[in-house]
């Protein structure tokens, strides 16, 4: 039987460019068992890719803080304390790093996203001082609630859907997978995977991006 599959976006759907690999577009809407994109990106993000991938709208966003499936959202997360670390990072001469529309962090609910090149120093000690986390996903910094988790949404998710969070196969690439990693029973690190993810996947694949969670794909497909 085909598993169901919990699938990071950036460095796992991806190009090395950032672009979506255009062979999502063929293997997601084929796959023959729910596909839950599992994302630090704000809640539009993953919708707006399941939507023209045409597949059904089954979304972990925001590293955990926002979960949909079967037309059910919940969010979990303290903005306004996110929002306040961002607000004190920048008083303190910290800088977001997204342009002035900041379409980042515009339609994000329940974190705030910084950009890597930012000071990541001043970023943690504000952070410590709100008890907030820092994720880094390789993309960008995350401030959220200690707790909020793509695992713990995943594990929703599969409440939702009446499965069980385990049967899951997840791929990614970086540290905010690691959550999804140890609610699953089999997990892979493409090749271009930080260190945290590499040591909690069960597998580390030899190819990176697209290439190696296709690599998974394929082998796990017909089972
Ligand atoms: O937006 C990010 O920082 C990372 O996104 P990802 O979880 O899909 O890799
Ligand atoms: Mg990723």
């Amino acid at each position: 039987m085909t598993p169901p599959l919990a699938l990071d976006i950036d460095g796992t759907l991806t190009t090395p460019q950032g672009t979506i690999d255009p062979r999502a577009f063929d293997v997601l809407p084929a796959w023959d068992a729910p596909v839950v994109l599992a994302t630090g990106k704000s809640f539009p993000y993953p919708v707006t890719l399941c939507h023209f991938l045409g597949v059904p709208e089954t979304v972990v966003a925001e590293n955990g803080g926002v979960v949909l499936a079967d037309q059910q959202v919940s969010f979990t997360g303290d903005r306004e304390r996110a929002a306040a670390v961002a607000e004190e990072f920048e008083a303190r001469g910290g800088d977001l790093g997204w342009g002035a529309a900041d379409t980042i962090n515009r339609w994000r609910e329940t974190e705030i996203a910084i950009h890597v090149d930012s000071d990541e120093e001043l970023l943690r000690e504000v952070a410590l001082e709100y008890d907030m986390e820092v994720v880094d996903t390789g993309y960008a910094y995350h401030v959220k609630s200690p707790g909020v988790e793509k695992g713990a949404g995943l594990q929703e998710v599969a409440d939702i859907l009446g499965l069980d969070a385990a049967d899951f196969v997840a791929v990614g690439d970086s540290e905010n997978d690691v959550s999804t990693f140890h609610v699953v029973d089999e997990s892979y690190a493409v090749a271009n995977a930080d260190d945290r993810a590499r040591a909690a996947a069960d597998v580390v694949l030899e190819e990176g991006y697209m290439d190696g969670t296709l690599s998974v794909l394929h082998e796990i497909a017909d089972r």
